[in-house]
């Protein structure tokens, strides 16, 4: 039987155990080798935390005019020195010869792919996965120069790559965020959410998450998760929340924490029956159990979110 429950505005129970766990706390602040920033072709608006967010992970790309929008960021050469991004990659219709020729003099590895059969926002996301788990592409990047675009075919040789290498390596999780990729031209929007669920049927070493003003999205996986945060976190930092089946209809079998929390509720864009505008009222944690894998928004305070980075 399906039920809604309306909860009061601080909840205390016991977290349950839960294979996937996400910790809102220290979600931005990975600081370890395994993590990538990815910048998509739009402003940069996330200005109170940018800076933090470039130092908290390891590896900088720009998918083709991105890297319009990280030079753009700056107003100056010392600061845009001091923020180099290890790969430029697309098909490069997109970043402007200025930019280009201030970044090839920074030594930037810069990808030239020039089909239109992928996306330069997919091309950046096998582009990574290579660059973390294949030992023979860091040679190919290593030993040949841009003139020759690195010895990697300038169409599809990274999507061949990827395809070949990744039947051999072993991968490990890998923290990647990626700027720009929700709001401005909508099927642009929307190839971003259907990228959270390719990657999770793909690549699942991937914990992808978008940023952008108002929100940190990301895909809850069959099963469910478990978000953890400090009190104070959630006091300070999340606001509303959404657990959306933009996927396919599917049947959300329990949440615990939220506002309105619900047990056996069927969910689907075409029926109109989404949980939107709900909210956190857990004390430190909250649990998703799903039947497949929703996007889950969350509302963040982004000038109190760069104290806890
Ligand atoms: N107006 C936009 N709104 C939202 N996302 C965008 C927009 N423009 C570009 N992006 C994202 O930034 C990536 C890099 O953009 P790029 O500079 O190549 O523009 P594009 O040529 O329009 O993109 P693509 O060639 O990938 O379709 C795109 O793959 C897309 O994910
Ligand atoms: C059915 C179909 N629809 C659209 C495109 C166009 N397209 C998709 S990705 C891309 C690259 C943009 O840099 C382009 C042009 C296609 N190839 N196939």
């Amino acid at each position: 039987m399906e039920s809604v429950v309306e909860n009061t505005e601080e909840l205390q129970f016991q977290p349950p155990a839960y294979s996937h766990v996400l910790d809102l706390n220290g979600f931005l602040s990975p600081h370890q080798n395994d993590s990538a920033l990815l910048i998509l072709n739009q402003k940069i608006m996330v200005t109170g935390v940018f800076e933090k967010l470039w130092r908290n992970y390891f590896l900088h790309v720009c998918a083709d005019g991105g890297a319009n929008r990280l030079y753009e960021y700056f107003d100056n050469d010392e600061d845009r020195s001091r923020h180099i991004p290890d790969y430029i990659v697309g098909d490069l219709d997109s970043v402007r010869e200025d930019v280009l020729r201030f970044y090839i003099q920074k030594g930037v590895a810069i990808i030239r792919q020039t089909s239109q059969y992928a996306t330069d926002f997919t091309k950046s996301l096998q582009l990574i996965s290579l660059h973390f788990f294949s030992s023979s592409f860091h040679k190919v990047t290593r030993s040949s120069g841009i003139d020759t675009n690195y010895g990697i075919e300038d169409c599809h040789g990274i999507h061949t790559l990827y395809h070949s290498e990744r039947k051999i390596w072993v991968d490990r999780d890998v923290d990647l965020l990626v700027l720009n990729a929700i709001d401005g031209r909508f099927d642009q929007t929307i190839h971003s959410i259907t990228q959270l669920y390719a990657t999770a049927r793909t690549d699942a070493y991937y914990r992808l998450c978008y940023l952008t003003t108002t929100d940190l999205i990301m895909l809850v996986p069959t099963g469910g998760a478990l978000i953890k945060y400090s009190k104070k976190f959630k006091e300070e930092c999340i606001k509303n929340c959404g657990l959306l089946p933009v996927g396919k209809p599917s049947v959300i079998r329990a949440t615990r924490g939220l506002k309105w929390d619900v047990e056996n509720w069927p969910t689907s864009i075409i029926s109109g029956k989404v949980s939107s505008s709900n909210r956190f009222v857990g004390d430190t944690c909250c649990f998703f159990d799903v039947e497949d894998p929703m996007v889950l928004n969350i509302e963040l305070n982004l000038e109190k979110l760069s104290m806890f980075m």
